[in-house]
């Protein structure tokens, strides 16, 4: 399952540069022969993969871009300087389009290759060109060619770094609407019903991440087997859970109580996601006054045994949503420098991503296994544990296979 990120550009190459007519003017020498120079090419638009970026978003702020003009030709036969060639640097793994015909022009697959969508004009030429035994003072040119232009589609198939958890109406669509520049399209998804939130984080100028909705991909798992395996690359490259939880719920509910039932969840999916790095973020702090959200929030830390980090913040006043961002940046940055440094460390993370998904994968087996047995009228041996006086007649679950079928 990937989602993607696109954005719409145009570009213009540079046009040449026109030649030049004109005459040498020397003393004594009535008409000079002709000295007009050709004109310069203009500047190319390229696009290059850079390792060093990992979304489209700096195309968020500028969606046109042209490169230089050559320049005119001049007297004295001086030709033109040629345009110089526009380079746009683009995440490795982004697709180029024709938005006019959907051609692929091209992938960018590797660091520092690159792609010419536009091609410079080329430059006229000067009258010099045109001198011949019969014409000794032409007075022909030619102008540059227009440099090519272009509409294009840029895409990148992004994972998520970050992943949200939370009960339904914690605020996470909200939070994520609060805290993203972008909204990245899902693409190839053939559920309508189960539409996961998805976002690109601008920090500073130069930095963002993407963020995802985890619950969805959750409930995506009970879905089905097929779209949960879709999921599983997302979760296993998530590299930071957030936990969202209401402080302040309608119902009166307990936070704490609310927070518990989803890391039971967690723990049932895959318990190995539990060691995943998680912060704990408390929302809709805007509902409540100083003291009672002090306390609400010491509750619900001592009520789960909390010793993460923990964020009060209220996704619909954006209040604290900013630092968060901050912290989760400075977060990605400082784990990417010391899976750089440390190989252990890179290779510890690399056993866990394995691990979860090793255990994601099969608790998703499991949950096909079931429905396929309800489908046949059956049920699974666990729930028959559950209903204890069906139970009394059964046989002994250890001598029988390993799961006992009841009509
Ligand atoms: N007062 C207040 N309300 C909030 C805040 N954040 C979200 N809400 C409200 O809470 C409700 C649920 O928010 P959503 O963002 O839809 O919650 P969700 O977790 O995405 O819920 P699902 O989409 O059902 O999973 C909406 O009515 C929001 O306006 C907040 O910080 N303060």
């Amino acid at each position: 399952m990937k989602f993607v990120d696109e954005v719409s550009i145009f570009v213009k190459a540079g046009d040449g540069g026109n030649g030049c007519m004109s005459f040498r003017r020397e003393k004594f020498i009535e008409f000079g022969g002709p000295n007009g120079g050709d004109g310069g090419d203009g500047g190319s638009v390229l696009m290059e993969a850079d390792e060093n970026l990992n979304t489209l978003l700096d195309y968020r702020y500028t969606r046109r871009f042209d490169a230089q003009r050559g320049q005119n030709g001049m007297g004295s036969e001086k030709t033109g300087a040629k345009g110089e060639d526009l380079i746009l640097k683009v995440p490795v793994g982004t697709t180029i389009i024709d938005a006019n015909t959907q051609e692929i022009i091209g992938d960018l697959v590797e660091h520092g290759q690159r792609i010419m969508v536009a091609q410079g004009g080329w430059h006229g030429l000067g009258n010099t060109r045109f001198k011949s035994s019969t014409n000794r003072a032409p007075r022909q040119t030619t102008p540059g060619k227009p440099g090519e232009s272009r509409d294009l589609k840029l895409e990148l198939k992004v994972l998520a770094d970050v992943g949200l958890l939370g009960l339904p109406n914690a605020g996470k669509s909200t939070f994520i609407r609060a805290v993203s520049a972008a909204k990245p399209k899902v693409a190839d998804y053939p559920f309508t019903t189960l539409t996961p939130n998805l976002g690109v984080v601008g920090v500073g100028r130069f930095q963002n991440f993407v963020i995802a909705d985890i619950p969805g991909l959750i409930e995506g798992a009970a879905e089905g087997t097929g779209l949960g395996i879709r999921f599983l690359k997302h979760l296993t490259r998530t590299r930071l859970l957030l936990h969202i939880v209401d402080l302040a719920p309608l119902d009166e509910s307990d936070p704490a109580e609310a927070a518990q039932i989803i890391l039971n969840e967690v723990e049932q999916f895959s318990p190995a996601l539990m060691q995943r790095e998680r912060w704990l973020v408390l929302n809709k702090a805007d509902q409540l006054f100083d003291d009672e959200r002090n306390e609400r929030v010491q509750h619900v830390i001592e009520q789960l045994a909390w010793e993460g980090p923990v964020f009060v913040i209220s996704a619909i006043e954006r209040e604290g949503t900013e630092a968060l961002c901050k912290e989760i940046m400075r977060f990605l940055d400082q784990r990417a420098a010391r899976i750089q440094e440390e190989p252990e460390f890179a290779e510890q993370l690399a056993a866990l991503d394995q691990l979860i998904e090793d255990e994601a994968r099969a608790y998703l087996q499991s949950l096909d296994d079931r429905r396929a047995l309800r489908r046949a009228g059956v049920k699974p041996v666990d729930e028959l544990l559950d209903e204890e006086e069906d139970f009394e007649d059964e046989e002994d679950p250890e001598d029988g296979p390993e799961i006992i079928y009841v009509r």
